[in-house]
């Protein structure tokens, strides 16, 4: 995106300004929250307006200019308060009292289109009392990082904060991961909540029950509104909560992505995927495909996601026990792999063209596919891409043509285990008609666009970025996520 020109214009017709804000945090009072002013900035020049979304704000996007986006949340003018949020949390498995919002900030929660509650919460906006000596700020490449993320995910099928706008802010930053000085950047996100599973977690330290029991019913009345007036809504929110994350997660193992930083501070009380530093989609099926370099013991690679998500619930159960019973809470927890296993299954025969796939050999298919993209390291994304690019109704004819016109895969006769597969995928296409192929072929389509945001994708638009200020490819790998080619 080119930042057009802007104009001086009277704030209080800034449309970010009037939107349906609703103080239902602040509201729950100051043992949850602290009072903060935003960081001047030298410099803002828009790099991002996230367009996509201004329409479930209410908004015309053609009546929303740039200056109205800098101004609102680069100089952060004419709103208040900003909270900076309190939370604790479990990282790499150690408990941390020392966090909370420490570069950012709950700007404000709207009611959207949707009839839902969305907060709009900041990185990179300067520091608060929980910056521990950090500069509360976030470098440019972070913030073109997140953004790409929460977009890719998004339209990838995952259920994701996305990003708002982003804005450059002129800064010299200096980090031990990036070439530095380094340039920074402001961000602001939309996420259906930013309450934490560590939020509850310090409350838990500090033994406040009472405040847990409040922040509950909070959660409860907004983001799991149908449990209203259930007599053991606490525990059916548990329960909930459980299928959410297994779900959650189960998306990310089928679209191939690894979060890198899964502490409780970096969990969604809601179920949403957030915060995306040093996460990377698998550039093939590698187990301990790790994307953290911090991580050195690989806690958080790829296939542990599930059973670090589940720990994390499981961690989440003492200052839940203040108000729910244990016995609910361990029978809410032991539906996790079930719920994880049947979503995980769906979204992989998608991808696979299969829309419902009630034949015994759906596990089998799942299986050889699995076992052949690690045998065989093939790109992950690119194999299901490939098989989305080449599909042909011939491939009932005989397991040879299944995907004989592509070069990514071995040639029929080379590979035991693929032979194994195409005779597998031949022989569950033949119990479809003729006429269900296409439904297949869109299937296939649908679930795996060419565009797969690795590293290198990232790299390759950064690098103009760095080198020569030129945000073009950037703004193409964007319009690519978001028209799903
Ligand atoms: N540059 C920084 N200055 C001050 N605090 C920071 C900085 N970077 C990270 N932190 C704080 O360190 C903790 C862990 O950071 P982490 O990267 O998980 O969160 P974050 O990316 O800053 O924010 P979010 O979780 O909202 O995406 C948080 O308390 C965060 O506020
Ligand atoms: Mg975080």
């Amino acid at each position: 995106m080119n930042p057009a020109e802007t104009h001086n214009q009277n704030n209080s017709h800034n449309p970010f300004l009037t939107l349906n804000y609703e103080p239902a945090l602040e509201s729950l009072g100051n043992d949850y929250y602290d009072e903060v002013v935003a960081a001047e900035f030298p410099q803002h020049i828009l790099r991002w307006r996230n367009d996509a979304v201004l329409p479930c704000l209410g908004l015309d996007t053609q009546k929303v200019t740039n200056e109205d986006f800098i101004t609102a949340f680069g100089k952060f003018q004419g709103r208040k308060p900003l909270l900076a949020l309190r939370y604790h949390g479990y990282q790499f498995g150690e408990y941390n009292s020392r966090l909370g919002d420490g570069r950012g900030f709950l700007y404000g929660q709207v009611r959207a289109t949707d009839g839902e509650l969305y907060d709009f919460g900041t990185k990179g906006s300067g520091t608060t009392p929980y910056s521990r000596g950090g500069d509360g700020m976030l470098t440019l490449k972070g913030g073109v990082r997140e953004v790409l993320a929460a977009e890719a995910l998004h339209y990838l099928g995952v259920r994701t904060s996305r990003c708002l706008t982003m804005i450059e802010t002129g800064l010299a930053l200096w980090r031990g991961d990036e070439p530095s000085p380094t340039r920074s950047s402001v961000m602001v996100r939309m996420s259906s909540s930013h309450i934490r599973f560590g939020t509850f977690e310090r409350l838990h330290f500090f033994r406040r029950p009472d405040l847990s029991k409040k922040l509950l019913d909070h959660v409860i009345e907004h983001y799991y509104r149908h449990l209203l007036g259930e007599k053991d809504k606490y525990a059916l929110f548990y329960a909930e909560l459980v299928k959410r994350i297994a779900e959650l997660v189960a998306q990310w193992m089928a679209v191939g992505f690894c979060h890198a930083v899964l502490n409780t501070d970096n969990m969604s009380i809601t179920g949403e995927s957030f915060d995306y530093g040093p996460y990377a989609f698998i550039p093939t099926y590698d187990p301990y495909f790790t994307a953290a370099y911090f991580d050195y013991y690989r806690r958080y690679c790829y296939s542990h996601q599930p059973s670090i998500c589940k720990l994390n619930l499981e961690l989440l159960q003492e200052p839940l026990k203040a108000i729910i019973d244990p016995g609910d809470l361990a029978a809410g927890l032991a539906s996790f792999n079930k719920y994880y296993q049947v979503k995980y299954r769906s979204l992989m025969l998608k991808k696979l063209g299969f829309e419902e796939l009630c034949y015994s050999e759906a596990d089998e298919l799942l299986n050889l596919t699995i076992k052949f993209l690690q045998d065989s390291q093939i790109g992950y994304h690119e194999f299901f891409y490939e098989m989305a690019r080449t599909f042909s109704p011939k491939w009932r004819d005989e397991p040879a043509l299944v995907m004989s016109t592509s070069d990514i895969v071995p040639a029929s006769g080379t590979s035991p285990i693929f032979d194994d597969w195409c005779v597998l995928y031949h022989k569950i296409l033949n119990y479809f008609d003729l006429e269900h192929l296409d439904v297949i072929s869109q299937t296939l389509t649908n679930q795996n666009p060419q565009t797969a945001l690795l590293r290198p994708v990232i790299e390759s638009v950064w690098e103009p970025i760095f080198q020569e200020d030129n945000w073009q490819p950037f703004d193409e790998l964007i319009k690519k996520i978001q028209s799903g080619s």
